[in-house]
């Protein structure tokens, strides 16, 4: 929310995918194009929808229905996999289980995070042991996810990656928002929400939303709510509040909600890419520059920021 943008950019990422592993990429002009537009994004709106990402339509698709499929099933089978701190908060909600400032969520959703073992972080890791609770029906959910989890994480460890995202955490929110009339009885606006105003907690977040319904909404410096209506084919993307910090504020990790006011039930699965748990998190020099030359936030770190949400988001 760093301007007063109207409208979401749409950047085609395939001349940055073409060259990817080509160590002379920075002298490519295609390449310099799909950083000018990204870099122009972050800092505008800290929103954009990417194509030619590569992850095949097919999975995409896929990793919806199935997702669809789960919720249908009864209230019993879905809390086979409820989630619980014991299982290092992996697992099932139930609609108003998630709060969000203190509101509960018109949502349902899977929360699943990349296996932590036992002292992999020592006590900064502990709350996060565990590994995902994955249900039996759909049969074909546990599959299509982790094969998208392993596309979306990718693996093309450069310079900025290796120090700071070498290893990169991953958290996968699979979501379900019911339709406007059933959420509630009695029509109340306030629980109207789906998702309350948030900002996402590390680097990058790749959104898979249903095509025929808007519902995402994104907050510009004016305060006015801009929706991501749903492009068929790619991504809505934004920025969390690690590359934040990195940026020194020049890329702002912009907040964002959900009101599903159409009648159909709206599913979602949000793949967050995330730092390496454990690294320190500081302004970078070169962001420090751009920036006016004042470092506006001290050292942070990804797994302590997750952990004191995670805390947050699930208080009875
Ligand atoms: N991991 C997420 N982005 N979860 C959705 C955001 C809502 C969460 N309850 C919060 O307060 O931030
Ligand atoms: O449902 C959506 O479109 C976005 C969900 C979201 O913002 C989140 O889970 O962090
Ligand atoms: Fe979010």
């Amino acid at each position: 929310m760093s301007t007063d943008f109207k409208s979401i950019p749409l950047i085609d990422i395939g001349p940055l995918l073409a060259k990817c592993d080509d160590p002379d990429m920075g002298e490519d002009p295609g390449v310099a194009e799909v950083v000018r537009q990204l870099d122009r994004a972050c800092r505008e709106a800290g929103f954009f929808y990417v194509k030619g990402h590569g992850i095949p339509e097919s999975l995409i698709k896929k990793v919806r229905t199935s997702t669809r499929e789960f919720f249908k099933l009864p209230y019993e089978e879905k809390s086979k996999i409820k989630m619980t701190p014991v299982a290092g908060y992996r697992g099932y909600q139930r609609v108003g289980e998630n709060i969000t400032k203190g509101v509960p969520d018109m949502h349902e959703a899977i929360d699943c995070y990349r296996e932590v073992r036992q002292g992999m972080y020592g006590d900064l890791g502990k709350v996060m042991e565990g590994c995902n609770q994955w249900p039996v029906n759909p049969p074909d959910l546990k599959p299509i996810m982790e094969e998208y989890v392993s596309l979306c994480t990718g693996g093309s460890p450069n310079e900025f990656e290796g120090q700071r995202a070498g290893d990169p955490f991953w958290v996968l929110r699979i979501i379900g928002y019911p339709g406007a009339s059933k959420a509630n009885g009695l029509g109340t606006p306030e629980n109207d929400i789906g998702c309350g105003a948030h900002t996402d907690y590390g680097l990058l977040t790749l959104v898979n939303q249903d095509d025929d319904i808007t519902a995402l909404q994104v907050k510009n410096l004016s305060g006015e709510w801009i929706s991501a209506v749903p492009i068929p084919g790619t991504f809505v993307c934004n920025i969390g509040d690690m590359l934040k910090v990195w940026s020194n504020g020049l890329y702002d990790s912009t907040l964002h909600r959900v009101i599903n006011s159409c009648p159909r039930y709206r599913v979602c699965v949000a793949y967050f890419y995330e730092p390496n748990f454990d690294v320190p998190v500081e302004p970078l020099d070169v962001c420090v520059r751009r920036t006016g030359g004042t470092r506006k936030f001290g050292r942070a770190c990804y797994g302590e920021h997750l952990v004191s949400k995670v805390q947050t988001n699930f208080v009875e």
